[in-house]
């Protein structure tokens, strides 16, 4: 039955009030199909959406208009990727007005300069007119159609173009803020992110219909391909990102290995993408993004459980994603209201998603900063560590006019137990001396690997007297830690800022160094302080150090 348009009304979906006719050849001319019987009302469960298809795809609707005003209409389809679409409306003449469009032809094809397919309909008053479309497509005949007064037409579109401006400049900030980063900092996981994210947000805009309009509307062929090929280089950098982020060659060697193996198959069709069709193409390639969606996301958790902290944001961003596809699923099957958050679910997901990337990369740089601050062998900070750290909280104490100690220990003739039972055997010690040293500090204290078998400890808010007590409570959890070891033990010199002759940190240094010599000449395992002339253990007296 004609849809009445005399009615108020903003915009109404025409999808139940058309008739179909499939034309399996592709043969029937406009005529023909004006002449045809077959046409049936569209199966309401799907619609005009008819999915994967060689034939071609007539559709036929009446609308009409009982009042005494003319009614112009505008006709949008709004699934910008249909390869051929025409246009039969019938204008005042008696005769046809042929419009013959689609993204198989050059972009000035369109009556309307925008991404969709949007046609005027003339329906005067007091009469009937029955219109006819033609679709063709090597991807889906997803013919979505909406009827629109033209006020509102205009309304909808700059409420979308507002959207999409903020989608793609959020895109655009994302890749334009890691791009300045990646100049800084180098890292190679910026950089493949930086791919991802801009063959992402290009693969979207393929999809949106923008590239088309606004990159390359007099290439047709290519605006096709290029659909292709951006998924194609989104999977491939994709894949590249996380195991460059996940560093998953060193603890995932089989995963990484089928990482790369679908990235192989991703550019294989890449490049068959200069030959095949789209048609014969966009399915094993949405099957690959599948695929490898559930890769990223198995060595996503992996990593997580392997406790790597970055690995949090990682998986947050690909739940964001997941997230929109699922709000999408709920919006289809009712669950969730349509608007334009749930409709675009997958691409709003994908932001937030590529939000939470950045964030993750944020999170990876402290991790590897983290990590050239840590010595790899006992896990305590390390000699660039001290060597910041020092000076920071001599200056803090200062300013507070508080006290700060340092002890600086030394193991005792390991170069004997090294020679004795192995370099191996010496790894185990000085990792169990970092242990015992950092058991028995206090919170705040800093014990750092100075290098070699050397560890100094800060100590803030520390005089000379409690930092004689600390280091020596030290000496004695080695020492005692250690008997069955072929008995390990250190020695330990001592400075205080409030010692004679501390000006500044190098001083600091300098004294509590000198202090450690003293205790190797007066024998070893033993605490000395750099300003009494000797405050010894009851350990024995030793010969000199070599
Ligand atoms: N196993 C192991 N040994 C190390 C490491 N770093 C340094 N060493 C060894 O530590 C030893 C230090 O020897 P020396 O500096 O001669 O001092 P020492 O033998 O401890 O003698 P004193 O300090 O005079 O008591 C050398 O044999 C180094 O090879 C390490 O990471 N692992």
């Amino acid at each position: 039955s004609p849809l009445k348009v005399d009615a108020d009304f903003a915009s109404l979906p025409l999808g139940g009030h058309v008739e179909v006719l499939e034309d399996k050849a592709g043969t029937l001319d406009f005529d023909a199909a004006r002449a045809s019987d077959a046409f049936k009302p569209a199966p309401p469960a799907v619609g005009t959406n008819f999915g994967f298809t060689h034939s071609s795809w007539w559709v036929r609707f009446t609308l009409a208009n009982g009042g005494d005003v003319d009614r112009e209409l505008m006709l949008r389809e709004d699934y910008p990727l249909i390869d051929y679409l025409e246009l039969w409306a019938p204008d005042r003449s008696g005769g046809w007005r042929h419009v013959a469009t689609g993204d198989r032809t050059p972009f000035a094809t369109r009556e309307f300069v925008h991404r969709d397919f949007i046609f005027e309909l003339d329906v005067p008053a007091r009469s009937e007119r029955t219109f006819y479309l033609r679709a063709h497509s090597d991807g889906p005949v997803d013919l979505n159609l909406l009827l629109y007064r033209p006020h509102a037409l205009v309304g909808a579109i700059s409420t979308e173009q507002l959207a999409y401006g903020a989608y793609y400049g959020g895109f655009l900030v994302l890749v334009l803020y890691n791009f300045f980063l990646f100049a800084i900092v180098r890292d190679r996981a910026i950089f493949y992110y930086l791919l991802y994210a801009s063959s992402y947000g290009l693969y979207f805009a393929v999809h949106n219909g923008l590239t088309f309009q606004f990159l390359w509307p007099d290439s047709p062929h290519w605006a096709n391909q290029a659909l292709l090929v951006l998924l194609a280089l989104a999977l491939v950098f994709g894949l590249q990102f996380t195991r460059t982020f996940l560093g998953t060659g060193g603890f995932l060697p089989r995963l990484d290995k089928l990482a790369v193996s679908l990235q192989v198959l991703a550019l294989l069709a890449l490049v068959a993408s200069f030959f095949a069709s789209y048609g014969v193409l966009i399915q094993p390639l949405a099957l690959l993004t599948v695929v490898v969606t559930l890769l990223i996301i198995a060595m996503g958790t992996v990593g997580l459980f392997k406790g790597y902290r970055p690995a949090r944001y990682f998986m947050l961003a690909w739940g964001m994603l997941l997230a929109g596809v699922l709000a999408y699923m709920l919006k289809v099957f009712g669950l969730l209201p349509h608007n334009m958050l749930t409709q675009n679910g997958f691409q709003v997901g994908s932001l937030l998603e590529m939000v939470l990337l950045s964030l993750a990369l944020a999170s990876r740089l402290r991790e590897l900063r983290r990590q050239s601050r840590t010595d790899t062998l006992t896990k305590v900070p390390n000699r660039r560590s001290f060597d910041e750290t020092l000076p920071a909280e001599f200056e803090r104490a200062r300013r507070g006019g508080s006290a700060i100690a340092l002890l600086v220990a030394d193991i005792d003739h390991f170069k004997q137990f090294n020679d004795t039972h192995g370099h191996a055997r010496g790894d185990e010690v000085l990792k169990l001396v970092a242990d015992r040293l950092r058991a028995g500090v206090r919170r705040g204290d800093a014990v750092c690997r100075f290098g070699g078998e050397e560890f100094t400890v800060i100590l803030p808010d520390a005089d000379a007297r409690e930092a004689m007590r600390i280091a020596e409570s030290l000496r004695r959890g080695v020492e005692t830690s250690t008997s069955g070891d072929g008995s390990i033990t250190i020695s330990v010199g001592v400075a205080c800022s409030q010692d004679a002759g501390i000006g500044g940190v190098d001083d600091l240094f300098r004294a509590a160094d000198a202090a450690l010599y003293r205790a190797k000449d007066l024998g070893r395992n033993r605490v000395v302080h750099q300003g009494t002339p000797q405050v010894a253990t009851d350990a024995g007296a030793e010969p000199s150090r070599a």
